[in-house]
């Protein structure tokens, strides 16, 4: 019974019927029952009328609005396929955040990182779209070619400096290209500690950006970094304005053809370059084409190059292809590409001229071995040349470029300090240059030889010069000097490898603590100074004490200059310039002719001696000597055709050529001269100079080996000046024809050999020669 109740109950049950759908596709699907419904649901005619007038007028004005905003002029499509990546510039003035910028929307793009930013890196943004971000040079030309290209502008803004000139220039630059869409991105928000601050920084720039642009134009907040990044939250949010953004097609950009180029090759043949470097060369340039087609033979503007005809265009295969047109939301991992061909990303890098690949360093790192076990692993086999070369490069410590920089060129094989000593010298020899700064002249001179009065001012006006100058050439990034006194503190902001140093330097660029020091040193140095003479030779040219010689001698001297002054008298300086010169002059012949020639190292071993005996003694004794032997010791020792001889003659002595007599007097020395009379005048003042010892011995020695059996005698006329003058001329004609037979008669038996001696000889020996056969 109870089965048969409730069976009927249920057959009378009424489900309750499901919600019908608002939206949707089912929405869409609409009964009959229901149109006829809807149809008999008719609008309140109350509903929509005009309350008021004036409400009506504005209504209808906005209509109006709408109406005429959605009117523009029709524009010709004429892209086909994919669109091309838009180009995104980032610009800003310098340090203000753009290639951390880059990278951190890369990193979000795409899941890698960007070692360095160079060129436009292209990455796959959206199912259809594409993005080429393009960091903007700081000059006018790099500012202008990107305001050409720029689909999108992200002016950088540092909020802790304000706006700069770069921002202005830009927005300015790209009003007159059309202006495409842009957005501010302020950055360097986290150094603003009050947020009070922060709050009225933020609505200040804002209000500026909008004077400046349109009102409501967007301005982005980097709230600041995290491990040198920018926050994730920020850049996803950067990303979704962006994401969002349409960019208008400018008409002039799409009716002229242009690629913005993210690659290039020089593809000119080798043999060509070979023949000529200079030579006009082929490049292949690759990038997506905008704008409208392009082809063969068409002037093509190259931005900073010129302008150039296309030899040929091929379509080649998108390196970074949008992702397949497949109906899942977001892109797979595999589908987020990036082209960055300039900066390195990837396995590939290419260059102008080569690839490059790039394999990690775990994988070629070869292990630092000992050299045993280096040789038990070896195990009798012999090390492949490659990896020998592998290994030394491993084991070498210094680059090149810092070897050459500690390098120093010796242009003869001779020992370092030798060559040093002389080039040395020679700078303090050259008046003209003697504000060299030589550090290595400095170190040697300041230990080793004391230091004179003129050099220590030399040193002086050195130092002060070179400071000088470098605060100079520093003029542009000397942000704040607080004084110019030499005791006060000077502030320098420099600017290194993209950091601030903030640099404080006392006076002359030398740390208070540095100074005091020196001074302690150098007045030690000047206790040593007397004592080793001799240990400049021996010393090496360490560059780093060098260097602190350096700084202490112009501090010591500048503190105690005047005291140095007046133990020095003048006679002592003398005999230090004396002895420099005569010891540059030996140096000049060792650089010369090596060590072999003993003359000019017994000579120059005999100088110093000397000066040594000297400095030893009273000064007066030896006055006169640095006068007059000087020169005479340079002579005999064969150095005196050397250059810088001839900076130490004395001048005065020299015969003035402009006289007539003295060039009548070598008129006859020459071929076309009557010789007898010159060999005649060459006795006369051999005569004259009898006085003379030195000249004595050259000219004897020289007699002896012409005239033979002659020489006592004729050493005997030559004694006595007036006995060949007073001689009878009947006799001298007489001997005149003699000598001239017996010449002919060698002539015909010897004609070579007499034109060779001519050549050889002094005439008054050709004359002897002759005689003798
Ligand atoms: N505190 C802070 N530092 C930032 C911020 N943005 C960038 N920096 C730092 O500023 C420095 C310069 O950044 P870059 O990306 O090299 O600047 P840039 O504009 O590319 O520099 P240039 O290419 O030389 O013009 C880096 O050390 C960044 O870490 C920021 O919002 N806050």
């Amino acid at each position: 019974m109870n089965t048969a109740a409730n069976s009927g109950a249920m057959e009378q049950q009424q489900h309750k019927a499901h919600r019908t759908r608002q939206s949707g596709s089912s929405a869409k699907k609409t009964t009959e029952s229901d149109r006829s419904k809807r149809d008999k649901k008719k609008p309140n005619p109350k509903a929509f009328g005009f309350s008021s007038s004036v409400k009506a007028k504005r209504s209808q004005m906005r209509a109006s609005e709408k109406e005429q905003r959605r009117l523009h002029i029709p524009t010709i499509d004429r892209s086909y396929g994919e669109p091309p990546p838009y180009v995104v510039v980032v610009q800003g003035p310098p340090q203000v955040g753009k290639s951390l910028l880059i990278k951190c929307l890369i990193k979000h793009y795409t899941k890698h990182k960007v070692p360095e930013v160079r060129g436009p890196i292209t990455v796959v943004s959206g199912k259809k779209r594409r993005l080429q971000f393009v960091e903007c040079p700081n000059d006018i030309n790099g500012m202008i070619d990107c305001a050409k290209i720029a689909d999108l502008a992200l002016l950088l803004i540092d909020a802790s400096h304000g706006f700069e000139m770069e921002t202005f220039e830009f927005l300015n630059l790209m009003q007159n290209h059309g202006l495409p869409k842009f957005m501010g991105v302020l950055t360097h928000l986290d150094k603003f500690k009050d947020k009070k601050k922060l709050r009225k920084m933020k609505q200040h720039l804002k209000h500026r950006f909008w004077t400046e642009t349109y009102h409501g134009a967007k301005l982005f907040k980097l709230s600041g970094l995290i491990h040198g990044q920018y926050t994730k939250t920020d850049i996803c949010n950067l990303t979704k304005f962006i994401s969002v953004i349409k960019f208008p097609s400018l008409h002039w950009r799409t009716s002229h053809p242009y690629v913005v180029v993210d690659r290039f090759e020089d593809v000119t043949p080798p043999e060509r370059l070979h023949m000529n470097n200079k030579c006009e060369r082929n490049i292949t340039i690759y990038g997506y084409l905008r704008g409208c087609n392009l082809k063969k033979g068409t002037k093509v503007h190259i931005a900073g190059v010129g302008d150039y005809s296309l030899s040929g265009v091929t379509g080649l295969a998108d390196p970074c292809p949008l992702p397949s047109a497949a109906k899942k939301k977001g892109l797979r991992n595999k589908e987020k590409l990036f082209y960055a061909p300039m900066s390195g990303l990837g396995d590939l890098l290419y260059d102008k001229d080569a690839v490059y690949i790039n394999i990690n360093d775990h994988f070629v790192q070869f292990s630092n071995m000992d050299d045993e076990n280096g040789k038990s692993n070896c195990r009798g086999k012999a090390q492949d040349f490659g990896e020998t070369l592998v290994k030394s490069l491993q084991n070498t410590k210094y680059s090149i470029d810092e070897k050459l920089e500690k390098s120093f060129i010796s242009v003869f094989s001779q020992k370092p300090n030798i060559s040093s000593d002389a080039t040395n010298n020679a700078k303090y020899m050259d008046d003209d240059t003697k504000y060299t700064h030589d550090k290595q002249y400095q170190t040697e001179e300041a230990t080793a030889d004391g230091l004179s009065e003129k050099r220590v001012a030399v040193e002086m006006d050195d130092s002060k010069c070179s400071d000088e100058d470098a605060d100079i050439k520093r003029g542009e990034i000397l942000k704040s000097v607080s004084d110019s006194d030499e005791d006060s503190f000077v502030e320098r902001v420099e600017f290194n490898d993209g950091k601030h140093f903030r640099k404080a330097i006392f006076g002359y660029g030398v740390d208070s603590g540095d100074r005091k020091d020196s001074y302690e040193e150098g007045d030690d140095d000047d206790g040593d100074e007397g004592e080793d003479d001799d240990s400049d030779e021996g010393e090496d040219d360490d560059s780093d004490e060098g260097e602190d010689d350096n700084n202490y001698n112009v501090d010591n001297h500048l503190s105690s200059g005047t005291e140095e002054r007046e133990d020095n008298d003048d006679m002592e300086n003398e005999l230090k310039l004396t002895k420099s010169s005569l010891r540059r002059c030996a140096n000049l012949i060792q650089l010369v002719y090596g060590k072999s020639t003993s003359t000019s190292e017994t000579s120059s071993k005999e100088v110093q001696d000397s000066i040594e005996g000297e400095e030893s003694d009273e000064d007066e004794f030896f006055k006169p000597k640095v006068e007059g032997n000087k020169l005479r010791e340079g002579l005999d020792s064969g150095i005196v055709n050397t250059d810088d001889c001839s900076k130490i003659k004395s001048y005065g002595d020299l015969k003035s050529w402009k006289q007539e007599e003295v060039y009548e007097s070598i008129r006859d020395r020459f071929v076309t001269g009557d010789w007898s009379k010159a060999a005649q005048r060459n006795q006369v003042s051999k005569g004259k100079s009898e006085d003379d010892d030195s000249d004595d011995a050259v000219y004897g020695d020289y007699e002896d080996l012409e005239t033979g059996e002659k020489k006592e005698g004729q050493r005997k006329d030559n004694s006595g000046c007036e006995g060949i003058e007073n001689e009878d001329e009947s006799a001298v004609e007489e001997r005149r024809l003699k000598k001239l037979s017996l010449r002919a008669k060698f002539d015909v038996q010897y004609p070579f050999v007499l034109t060779n001696t001519i050549g050889m000889h002094h005439p008054s020996s050709v004359d002897s020669f002759a005689e003798r056969h």
